[in-house]
């Protein structure tokens, strides 16, 4: 599980989290929902330790988060960083020789699924197919969490459809993930547990099943009571 507790952070003099708690369970998509500027990105920053916090703990499977973590989280940002001259297949070489856990078997799986060519270069996707090229260098890592900021931003509906579709595949499977968004209309029934951002803090957070039983809410319904009270 990684449990975010009261977590707090400032650029400058600006508050950008104001004591954020929530916890992500491994084998569930936990959900981060807010609009642009809300402070998603920075979350998953900080969880990743890219971006010192100020007040508050972060831990992953009850410890305090540790450099060797890092090993068992793959953050995929919300674009590709990989120079441009760099072909798929330089690109999966590099993250061969950076990551031990790097698994190609995974790699190739994904190459077939997204129908992409190792052949091409990075400057030359559009921009489905870079969003999808980020999520296969994020996915092939065999970690235990992965962290996606903003995977479907962007891009065409039947991109959206086929990253969606890796969601519910094996592919997913046993690890816990964590996405950010700021529209759920595809990826509603994908998910697990929403939490809900606002001005860098969280309004609520809520098992989604749990939600559509007890209360028969969906996601769309709950967003619509807190964000427009
Ligand atoms: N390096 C930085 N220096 C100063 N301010 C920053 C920095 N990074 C982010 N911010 C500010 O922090 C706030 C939260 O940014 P963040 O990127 O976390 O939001 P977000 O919800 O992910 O938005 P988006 O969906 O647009 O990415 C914004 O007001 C942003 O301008």
């Amino acid at each position: 599980m990684i449990e975010l507790q009261n977590v707090t952070k400032k650029y400058g003099r600006k508050k950008v989290l104001n004591g954020v708690s929530f916890t992500a369970e491994k084998n569930e998509i936990t959900c981060l929902i807010g609009i642009n500027g809300v402070g998603k990105s920075t979350v998953l920053k900080a969880i990743m330790g890219l971006t010192p916090i100020d007040k508050g703990h972060i831990h992953i499977d009850e410890q305090p988060v540790h450099y060797w973590h890092y090993e068992r989280i793959t953050f995929v940002p919300d674009t590709i960083t990989m120079p441009g001259s760099m072909t798929i297949k330089a690109c999966m070489r590099f993250m061969a020789d950076f990551y031990n856990n790097w698994n190609q078997s995974r790699a190739n799986e994904l190459l077939i699924f997204f129908k992409l060519k190792v052949e091409d270069k990075v400057a030359e996707l559009s921009k489905g197919n870079a969003a999808k090229l980020n999520l296969l260098l994020g996915l092939a890592v065999d970690s235990d969490y992965i962290l996606m900021d903003e995977p479907f931003s962007g891009i065409d509906v039947f991109s959206r459809e086929q990253i969606a579709s890796v969601f519910t595949s094996q592919l997913i499977e046993d690890r816990g993930v964590i996405i950010t968004t700021h529209e759920i209309n595809d990826i509603e029934h994908l998910l697990d547990k929403v939490v809900l951002l606002d001005q860098g803090a969280v309004l609520t957070s809520f098992n989604c099943e749990e939600m559509r039983q007890e209360q028969g809410k969906s996601v769309m319904d709950v967003m619509r009571e807190v964000y427009q009270t």
